[in-house]
């Protein structure tokens, strides 16, 4: 039960603001986390990866356009079929309509039919957006780093020391930090000082050029080794930042490019997460492996990669359950779900992507050390910078650890996972009049 409370996601301001009282129905969130029948925490991680469960009870969901293309790449012999064995029991219809916020179909009472059934599209799996779609700088104007700069600019500052202090403090509201931030004011004064600026517009648009230069080389778009038979992407972040979405809409980019792709379902806390994976997996002709609730995730992994390489399957991107950076049990746990992995693929996973929410300010950092010190993360996608993010978290990030910024999570549409782009992210948060 404590888990309840320490697993909960934050309230969001309309919660809070509700009565008490007010709330007539549990979520399923809250209900799943409320009746774990998982194992204690600190059972279950730490120890070493045992060798995984047969997997007797794992099941690929496909959808049918899937199977027919997944089965038209499979090799001629198998080394297992270790899936469609179909004895997974089915994830109820109510729960993918709880995790969907739908009326479950009425025939959901025969799992078979359930199983069928079409799904409704909700905001978790969005239609494409129209033509003249929004761009980066429409997404992110809302931020606090592009109001700052633009009530600076539009006062039309003189070239002096206000100035940096006015830009100092625009950056440090914004998440920059303390150390990238000193970095730029003092280069900017430096400048300064030497006369290289004619007016405040010269050493803005010097201001709008070291930031470009700071998110450059982590720019770095993930490389898929079609080599690697399969790719294996493994997501790892803290509780709600956006893991299970960003896979979904990493799905539908994989499915356009025509990768032969699978999901794993390995967030087995979140009982809506298994139903969402799955949702996005029948709305993408995606495979999904998936044991269910509380199944170990090592043996998620371990089956989903042992089908992804019976079949051939180009890529395959492992869910994890969202943990808070400071539990050191359920950190423990990815490290044995990659050393399980690596029992069949010495160099899986070949990209540990941390899903990081962009506001969530400084606190980033602290959780960035932790996963990469767990499992050594190799690529970011940074969620949710539209909305209320402050965006400078961006470059501490980069200026700290260097470790290459995939995406950037700009809407909940699908199109709105951006492969980042320092010149459109930087341009988008200050002036028009700057851009390049
Ligand atoms: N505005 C906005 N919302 C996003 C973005 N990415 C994800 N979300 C939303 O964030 C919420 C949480 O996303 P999930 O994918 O469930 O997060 P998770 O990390 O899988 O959650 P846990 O399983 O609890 O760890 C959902 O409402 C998503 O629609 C984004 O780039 N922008």
């Amino acid at each position: 039960m404590f888990d309840f409370f320490r697993r909960k996601k934050a309230q969001t301001p309309t919660d809070a603001a509700k009565p008490e009282g007010a709330q007539e129905r549990y979520s399923i969130e809250e209900l799943a986390a409320a009746f774990p029948s998982r194992e204690a925490e600190s059972d279950t991680v730490g120890n070493d990866a045992a060798e995984p469960r047969a997997n007797v009870d794992a099941a690929v969901v496909p959808a049918a356009p899937a199977t027919h293309e997944i089965e038209a790449t499979r090799p001629p012999e198998p080394v297992a079929e270790p899936v469609l064995a179909g004895v997974a029991e089915p994830v109820p219809a109510e729960v993918i309509a709880a995790a969907l916020d739908v009326e479950p179909v009425t025939a959901a009472a025969d799992p078979d039919i359930a199983a069928a059934a079409p799904i409704a599209p909700t905001h978790a799996v969005a239609e494409p957006a129209a033509p003249g779609k929004p761009g980066w700088r429409e997404r992110l104007r809302g931020s606090a780093f592009a109001r700052s700069f633009s009530g600076l600019f539009s006062r039309h500052p003189r070239l002096d020391d206000d100035l940096l202090d006015e830009i100092e403090t625009a950056l440090i509201t914004a998440d920059v930090g303390v150390s990238a931030t000193t970095q730029l004011v003092e280069s900017l004064r430096r400048r300064m000082k030497a006369r290289e600026f004619a007016d405040a517009t010269a050493l803005l648009a010097a201001l709008r050029a070291d930031l470009v230069a700071m998110l450059t080389p982590v720019a770095q778009p993930l490389h898929i080794d079609t080599n690697a038979k399969p790719f294996v992407l493994l997501t790892v972040g803290v509780n709600g930042v956006g893991k299970t979405t960003t896979i979904g809409k990493l799905a539908k980019r994989f499915k356009d490019e025509n990768r032969p792709l699978m999901l794993a379902a390995g967030d087995t806390f979140r009982a809506a997460a298994v139903a969402q994976l799955q949702a996005w997996g029948e709305r993408n002709g995606v495979p999904v492996v998936a044991q269910g609730q509380n199944a170990d995730a090592a043996s998620v992994a371990f089956d989903a990669l042992q089908a992804a390489k019976a079949r051939g399957t180009q890529v395959l991107i492992a869910d994890t359950a969202g943990r808070l950076h400071t539990q050191q049990g359920l950190m423990a746990e990815l490290g044995k779900i990659k050393r399980v992995l690596q029992k069949l693929d010495a160099a899986a996973p070949h990209e540990v992507l941390m899903v990081i929410d962009g506001t969530t300010g400084q606190n980033a950092l602290s959780q960035l050390r932790q996963f990469h010190a767990a499992v050594g993360v190799t690529g970011l996608v940074v969620t949710k910078l539209d909305g209320t993010a402050k965006g400078g978290v961006v470059f501490a990030l980069a200026r700290e650890f260097g470790i290459p910024i995939r995406y950037a999570g700009i809407g909940e549409r699908p199109e709105d996972l951006r492969v980042f782009d320092a010149e459109a992210f930087v341009d988008a948060l200050l002036p028009e009049s700057l851009g390049a």
